[in-house]
């Protein structure tokens, strides 16, 4: 994909998430990869509201090429989630309500969710029978501290759609922008769902 269009792609990728309410204030951030590398928002933007000068670009090994500004404070992120599987060609970070609660309540490395026909959604997935296994990591200022644990983790259990930073958000992988609009937007309702199944079990 030419940088231009990538740009473009992220724009409506950022007006449609900040419809949903899952990109508030300032936060998220989105990448996509390029014919050259990848091109990152700049930081600190409302990312409904992007512009072709809110990004810049970088080539694979994190050297910036193109573009002014601040990249992302979570670029380094973006880098090490594409250094673990070449398939991953897109990556949207967002900060919804659900997955910023529920990564709070689950204490796991690991949110399970299972029993649900929206599951099927998610590249690879045939049946509501199966478990996804979303990874959970604590929140952490330390950027690069936190990409290298996702590595850690990687090697022993494949990172697939995304991963959760705990009282944070959700960073949604996709084999390009399509899936990944599509595994965050399943990612969010089975998200609502275990919160509001969780809910009612408590109250029950
Ligand atoms: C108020 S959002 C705090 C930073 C963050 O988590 C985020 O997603 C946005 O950071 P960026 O530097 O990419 O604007
Ligand atoms: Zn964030």
């Amino acid at each position: 994909m030419q940088s231009a269009q990538a740009k473009h792609a992220l724009i409506d990728a950022g007006r449609w998430l900040s419809e949903q309410g899952w990109v508030p204030a300032t936060g998220g951030n989105f990448s996509i990869k390029t014919e050259q590398g990848f091109v990152v928002t700049a930081s600190g933007h409302d990312k409904g509201a992007l512009q072709p000068e809110h990004f810049l670009e970088f080539n694979i090994e994190g050297t910036h090429t193109g573009g002014t500004g601040k990249p992302s404070a979570e670029t380094e992120l973006h880098l090490a989630l594409y250094a673990l599987s070449a398939r991953t060609h897109c990556i949207l970070h967002t900060h919804s309500v659900a997955a910023t609660v529920l990564s709070r309540l689950t204490t796991e490395h690991s949110l399970n969710i299972q029993g649900y026909e929206m599951q099927k959604a998610l590249h690879g997935f045939t049946s509501h029978l199966e478990t996804l296994a979303i990874p959970v990591f604590d929140n952490d200022q330390d950027i690069p501290a936190l990409a290298r644990r996702v590595a850690e983790y990687h090697a022993h259990t494949p990172v697939r759609h995304g991963v959760l930073i705990r009282g944070h958000g959700l960073y949604a992988m996709g084999a390009d922008i399509s899936e990944t609009r599509r595994h965050i937007e399943a990612l969010e309702f089975l998200f609502n769902c275990e919160l509001t199944r969780r809910q009612l079990e408590k109250n029950a």
